[in-house]
């Protein structure tokens, strides 16, 4: 195994671009930090006070537990003090978490979802962090940071990437220049290059999605599934299904097999029809890293990263991973939209 380190990693592109300013190398260190310290918290759950629930309830109804709390607050100590934010935004916080005070401000906005596969904390599944990372827009520096600093097209993400809290810890991340995993060795408390250039397969073995919400599902989706569950794979074998309910965990099993995950719209009584994972914590930063990667994220029909959003919360239905997988998926949806004209 290679023994780059990932701030040595860092540095390389730092070098490579003749504008850095080590604002961003700084913000990708304190953001290691912050995960190592969440690590160190996952692996002994079972033996500090972080299983079960806070008795809150975030701003998505959902109840809050120990270890999100834990890691949302490491998170948000941590990036304050880095000196190059302007403002976060979390999936446990309502409104936009503004950098000031004594803590020097910078030029970047920092999104994440500080423990993503809640439900598999207490059960020692694979859990993980989510982050995404944008610039300030040039004329808006100097004034008090707003929404609309973080509501940019999720496109101009300059960075997107995920730590795995699993059989080991793992970081994946990309700059928009190729998707790199880094493996943390515990006996010197270092992230080692272990995945260089990480590429998804084209045609995948696996799909993964929850088809307990069947009944929940329009035809179009329904069709989706049936053709999963009735062609052959890239091996020319019956695709495999697997669901591990951790958006990070299922996304690198499938970039390192190849497969496609799918979080599908739900259509409730009301009528009306919604995704659930979070657009700005989720789905964009996903997105980045498997285009990156040579894959593909939409929703059914419009590309993730063409997504201009309009609320911090909002949620998208999502289909990512193997192009040849997620494009028969955009190719069902199409017929169906055109059979409805
Ligand atoms: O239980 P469901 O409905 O299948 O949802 C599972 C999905 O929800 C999530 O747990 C949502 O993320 P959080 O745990 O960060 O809220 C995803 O990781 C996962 O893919
Ligand atoms: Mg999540
Ligand atoms: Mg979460």
């Amino acid at each position: 195994m290679s023994q780059i380190t990932v701030t040595e990693h860092l540095l390389l592109r730092q070098k490579q671009s003749p504008m850095a300013t080590g604002q961003f190398t700084s913000l990708l260190t304190e953001l290691i930090l912050s995960a190592k310290i969440i690590s160190r918290e996952v692996t002994k759950a079972g033996l500090v006070d972080v299983l079960g629930f806070t008795g809150e309830t975030n701003v998505q109804g959902e109840k809050v537990r120990k270890l999100d709390e834990f890691a949302n607050n490491v998170l948000i100590h941590r990036m304050r003090r880095a000196g190059v934010l302007c403002a976060m935004a979390s999936e446990e916080n309502g409104d936009i978490i503004p950098v000031e005070g004594e803590f020097p401000q910078g030029d970047y906005i920092l999104i994440f979802d500080p423990l993503d596969g809640s439900s598999n904390i207490d059960v020692n599944v694979s859990i993980g962090t989510i982050f995404s990372i944008y610039r300030r827009p040039k004329e808006k520096r100097g004034d008090a940071p707003c929404l609309s600093d973080v509501l940019q097209k999720c496109e101009n993400q300059v960075c997107s990437g995920y730590f795995i809290y699993g059989s080991s810890t793992m970081m994946v991340y990309t700059t928009g220049d190729g998707v790199h995993g880094f493996t943390l060795d515990p006996s010197v408390g270092e992230f080692l290059l272990s995945h260089e250039n990480m590429q998804i397969p084209k045609k995948g073995k696996i799909y993964s999605v929850n088809e307990a919400y069947w009944n929940s599902w329009d035809t179009a989706t329904k069709d989706v599934l049936s053709y999963f569950k009735s062609h052959q794979n890239a091996e020319g074998k019956p695709y495999s299904s697997r669901y591990i309910g951790s958006l990070v965990a299922d996304f690198h099993r499938n970039l390192l097999y190849g497969g496609i995950f799918m979080y599908p719209p739900r259509v409730f009584e009301n009528g009306k029809r919604q995704g659930k994972l979070r657009l700005l914590c989720e789905a964009a930063p996903m997105a980045m890293l498997v285009e990156q990667a040579g894959g593909m994220a939409t929703d059914g029909t419009n590309r993730i990263l063409d997504y201009f959003p309009t609320e911090l919360h909002q949620r998208v239905p999502l289909f990512i991973g193997s192009p040849e997988d997620v494009q028969i998926v955009k190719d069902i949806y199409e017929h169906h939209e055109e059979g409805q004209k």
